[in-house]
């Protein structure tokens, strides 16, 4: 809301130098929120007195909750203004929301696994009391609002139980400003007297206020103010007393059902467009104010920039209690932490198990038409794996008819005088064609899984160099194709899939996970509405991203010593360059992973959204960014976006520090870094824009 208050004073002053000279809590001028076409508030004039109980009532829906959410700084109004204890919510500098205000949210909002006892420390801590200052207020609390032993869990706790550590969690840091939205409900009549005059007490000093709302109409007698609310506007506000002697009534909820009559019957636009009647101990109610512009911005009024600064940097103290939250959280939940530990290290073993290995016991058909043992077709047969390939003699017909129905995956067939003719033909410089085609294996193919088909073909030529160096001894090296390979000078001959494939995958699953686990964690705590109420108690978005961080890091840090144990102690994946560089550059991507999750969980609301936008990318996301198949692959234009994807550069620089052993010097390794670094920024400046717009 803009600033037309006096920030400096909780003074309303009207302009040119007028102001009033009554103390008010909050005050509301012409107060308007949509939820997209919704109209929920409109034109709504409220005004709280300082040191005293307002009962906000009205029926459901009518807008009570939202307006209390505008009025602690969680929701913007779209027009109109709020001062709450002298200036609008969110003012920089100003403890609204923060220590000056004890939030009651209507849901629980409390941290299923946490003991009461946590819970007024987490809170506690927030705000900043000392150690002493929490358990003395935490003594009371607990005697005064009846609760169970201090170590019982939350979730242990009965409906009305939890409301009321919900309320003692408010009342925690003696707050200048209480804000109950229906602390009394699934309250017994004793409690709900006990709390009342609870409220009374505190006000009466002067220094706090209590705006409340309430279904249970007649309890509102007590409270000093009542406004009644309809469809987003304010239709009275006044003395309880009042507004019953107003309509002679003998209680205030048939005075209110009166009220709420009389106001069908002038109508809606009738209400919409004149002020809500006041019945007038209110000063500064919206009669008093009428229609005229609140005032224009003091000298003071701008904050000073020392003030802005301090109110956008972080503090520690509610990063550490966050973090501290987060971690409490997890012990609570050993069976997830350990899931989220063990899920990555599975992960990775399952693909280094089965990506990459060699085929076992390929299905293939032999049609051997020499009958001799000492035959060379034997002993060829003889040196082929039979790990790998299961060899199945049969007669030519019936390996066709086999190969055809899918039960072989190859036919090799050797002729009548295949000795006879290989014989000649490694004797002979010139032989025929007919001697060349009789002295050669013919082999048939099911192409159709190329994996195995490639592999069936190396395996004969394995068989084949072997037979050679059987037949030939020391003059094997006259048979060799023309094309000699030397010694790698990177990595080994023996180099497969998995070798390639290892780096990336690592990359990935760090990635995901750390994606997967915070969008999810971020959309239920806003589910619940515990992250407004950290909101409220004055929690910034940034400082609840870092504490985020922090932990998760934690996590991180578990997964991926498991991961890079089991891959360069277990599988054996060789690792010749720096492990700093390895252990950071995997570290950097869970980040990414985080920050994107946080970039997820601030734009969506609920848990199936954020779920499918998280499984969305990772598709589309594995397959272009070079993990299974080289980038090279990747026809143009599709590998402009590969080569700005997160992993796809990381890949790469994680595969030249592992197989190359390649440091920051060289540009396909730090480029991998700078990406990586890069979309950590970019995600993290989104995440906090998002969520500032969205507010
Ligand atoms: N986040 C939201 N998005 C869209 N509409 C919303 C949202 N929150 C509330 N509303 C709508 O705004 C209207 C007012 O809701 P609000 O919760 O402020 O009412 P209320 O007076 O507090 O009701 P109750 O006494 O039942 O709590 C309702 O019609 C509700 O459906």
């Amino acid at each position: 809301c803009s600033g037309d208050f006096s920030h400096d004073s909780p003074f309303l002053s009207l302009g040119d130098g007028v102001a009033l000279s009554y103390n008010a809590a909050i005050l509301c001028r012409d107060v308007c929120r949509s939820y997209g076409k919704l109209r929920v508030l409109t034109d709504l004039n409220l005004s709280v007195p300082q040191g005293q109980i307002y009962g906000l009532l009205g029926p459901s829906g009518c807008g009570k909750t939202t307006l209390l959410k505008c009025i602690v700084g969680t929701l913007k109004i779209s027009r109109g203004h709020i001062s709450v204890l002298g200036k609008p919510p969110a003012f920089p500098g100003h403890e609204v929301p923060g220590r000056m205000v004890g939030y009651m949210p209507q849901d629980i909002a409390l941290y299923n696994e946490f003991t009461i006892s946590e819970t007024l420390w987490f809170y506690g801590r927030v705000h900043g009391l000392s150690s002493i200052e929490t358990q003395a207020r935490m003594d009371f609390l607990i005697n005064f609002l009846d609760l169970p032993q201090k170590k019982s869990l939350v979730r242990n706790l009965s409906g009305g139980q939890r409301r009321r550590v919900s309320l003692g969690a408010a009342l925690l840091q003696n707050p200048q400003l209480l804000i109950l939205d229906e602390p009394t409900v699934g309250v017994d009549p004793v409690l709900r007297a006990k709390i009342w005059q609870h409220l009374v007490d505190i006000v009466r000093g002067g220094e706090v206020s209590v705006i409340i709302t309430t279904h249970y109409i007649e309890e509102a007698r007590q409270a000093h103010t009542v406004g009644l609310m309809r469809n987003g506007r304010l239709l009275y506000e006044g003395k309880p007393e009042a507004v019953m002697k107003q309509h002679n009534a003998a209680t205030l909820e048939s005075a209110f059902l009166q009220l709420c009559e009389d106001s069908d019957q002038t109508g809606p636009e009738a209400s919409a467009q004149g002020p809500a009647q006041v019945n007038s101990p209110t000063p500064g109610g919206p009669e008093d104010e009428s229609r005229a512009p609140i005032l224009g911005k003091s000298p003071q009024a701008a904050a000073d920039w020392k003030v802005k600064v301090r109110h956008v940097i972080p503090k520690w103290r509610n990063i550490v209690a966050l973090t501290i939250k987060t971690l409490v959280r997890m012990k609570r939940n050993p069976g997830s932490l350990c899931f989220q530990f063990l899920l990555p290290m599975i992960q990775i073993c399952l693909m280094c198990l089965c990506i990459g290995g060699e085929p076992r016991g390929i299905e293939v058909a032999v049609v051997n038409n020499e009958s001799s043992s000492s035959s060379f077709s034997r002993t060829l047969l003889s040196l082929l794996d039979n790990a790998s390939v299961h060899q199945v003699s049969l007669s030519h017909s019936q390996a066709m008819e086999g190969i055809r129905n899918g039960e072989y995956w190859g036919v090799l067939e050797f002729g009548q005088n295949f000795t006879s003719f290989l014989t000649k033909r490694m004797l002979q410089p010139r032989v025929s064609r007919e001697v060349v085609e009789g002295g050669s294996v013919h082999v048939w193919l099911d192409l159709t899984n190329q994996q195995i088909a490639i592999m069936l073909q190396k395996k004969l030529h394995e068989a084949f160099q072997a037979f050679i160096e059987n037949k030939m001894g020391s003059l094997a090296y006259l048979v060799s194709v023309p094309v000699k390979f030397e010694e790698p000078i990177y990595g080994s001959q023996n180099t497969d899939f998995t070798t390639f494939v290892t780096p990336g995958a690592v990359l990935s699953i760090t990635f995901y996970l750390a994606v997967g686990l915070t969008a999810l964690s971020f959309v239920l705590e806003r589910k619940e509405g515990l992250m407004d109420r950290c909101r409220v108690a004055g929690v910034s978005s940034l400082e609840t991203m870092l504490a985020h961080l922090f932990s998760q890091l934690l996590v991180i840090s578990v997964q991926i010593t498991l991961l890079l144990s089991f891959i360069l102690l277990v599988f054996k994946i060789p690792n010749e360059g720096s492990l700093a560089l390895v252990v950071t550059l995997i570290v950097l991507q869970g980040v990414t992973g985080i920050s994107f999750g946080l970039v997820i969980s601030s734009a969506i609301d609920d848990e199936q959204s954020a779920n499918q936008a998280a499984l969305g990318i990772f598709y589309p996301n594995l397959i272009i960014s070079g993990v299974i198949w080289p980038v090279e692959c990747i026809p143009y234009p599709l590998r402009y976006l590969s080569l700005v994807l997160p992993q796809t550069y990381a890949s790469e620089s994680l595969r030249c520090i592992m197989y190359r052993g390649w440091g920051l010097s060289r540009m396909m390794v730090w480029r991998g870094f700078a990406i990586t670094l890069g979309w950590n920024t970019f995600f993290l400046i989104l995440a906090t824009v998002i969520l500032k717009m969205r507010m």
